[in-house]
């Protein structure tokens, strides 16, 4: 039978550890199974303690001390000596029964998961059949109070596809910590932000007012017409890329987020809900051998 898991990433400080803890809780009180895997190699505290915690493999203080790496570097070379020590992750969830949801929790450095590829061989080495063969989702998270600046909001956006694209398995985007954008942004606006698209960029408000503070005397004229090729001022080239990066998000129509907030249960049981669906899809992805009764008479050519 095939294990369970579930990645949870994002930038540093988006709410992965507490989305974890809030979700090893309400799995405890459901009488559902988790094994909570601590994967940054730098997370001192934890609500929940970790079942395993790669700190007993390799920590970052002593990458950094023994190597002489800087923090990031340090990062990279804990999951370069874990990929060496598979075997490490491999006796500790190899004995788990599917009644396991196994959450690994990831640190927070973008780099994971833009253009370095230890992550996709990592979920690789945990998902193969005939191996480890956990069935695994995503879950990606960007905090909710990015709205506010679009540009911020994208380039988040963007990180989120990146991983999508990488990692290759069902895949969960969630905007954390709605409890911080309650009351600044209206319920019909966050819509919006739910499955992003170029529209956005037309009222940015950190944009309007960037450009009023540097005195551009048309900000509100242009403001309402961003595509104006003929206007050449200061942050035309910034608002073209932020332009075209929306864009490019919008026509791969693959980025739709799910709202958490952690203080509400439901919120939390609902994403697990689009967990356990994201683990069916892949059983409904398996090749099936064909029985006998699949060939009804008269299917033959
Ligand atoms: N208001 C609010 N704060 C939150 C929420 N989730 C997390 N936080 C706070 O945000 C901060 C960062 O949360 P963490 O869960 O440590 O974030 P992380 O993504 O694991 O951080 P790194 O491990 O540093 O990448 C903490 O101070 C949390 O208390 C939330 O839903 N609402």
């Amino acid at each position: 039978m095939s294990k369970f898991g579930t990645m949870v990433m994002g930038p540093a400080g988006a709410g992965k550890s507490t989305f974890c803890a809030a979700l090893i809780t309400h799995l405890n009180l459901n009488r559902r199974s988790s094994f909570y895997v601590n994967l940054d190699p730098a997370a001192e505290s934890f609500e929940h303690q970790p079942d395993l915690d790669i700190k007993d493999l390799i920590s970052l203080h002593d990458a950094m001390e023994e190597v002489g790496l800087g923090p990031n570097g340090g990062l990279i070379y804990c999951f370069e000596f874990l990929m060496e020590n598979l075997d490490w992750l491999t006796e500790s969830l190899d004995g788990l029964t599917e009644d396991y949801l196994i959450i690994f929790d990831m640190p927070g450095q973008i780099e994971l998961y833009t253009h370095i590829p230890i992550l996709p061989t990592l979920m690789r080495f945990l998902s193969q059949p005939g191996s480890l063969d956990v069935r695994m989702a995503a879950v990606y998270l960007l905090e909710a109070t990015f709205v506010v600046d679009r540009a911020k909001f994208f380039a988040g956006t963007l990180s989120a596809m990146s991983a999508m694209l990488m990692l290759e398995v069902p895949h969960i985007n969630v905007l954390s910590k709605m409890d911080l954008v309650k009351g600044q942004v209206k319920k019909k606006d966050m819509k919006k932000f739910l499955t992003p698209d170029t529209a956005l960029m037309d009222d940015d408000p950190v944009e309007h007012e960037r450009r009023l503070r540097a005195g551009e005397e048309d900000a509100d004229d242009e403001f309402k017409r961003p595509d104006d090729k003929d206007q050449v001022m200061k942050g035309t080239s910034f608002r073209k890329l932020n332009r075209a990066v929306a864009g490019l998000i919008e026509n791969f129509s693959m980025v739709n987020y799910l709202k958490l907030d952690v203080t509400n249960e439901d919120s939390v049981a609902a994403i697990l809900s689009y967990i356990d669906d994201c683990i069916q899809f892949h059983e409904a992805q398996d090749p099936k051998e064909p029985k006998d009764e699949d060939f009804e008479e008269g299917d033959e050519e």
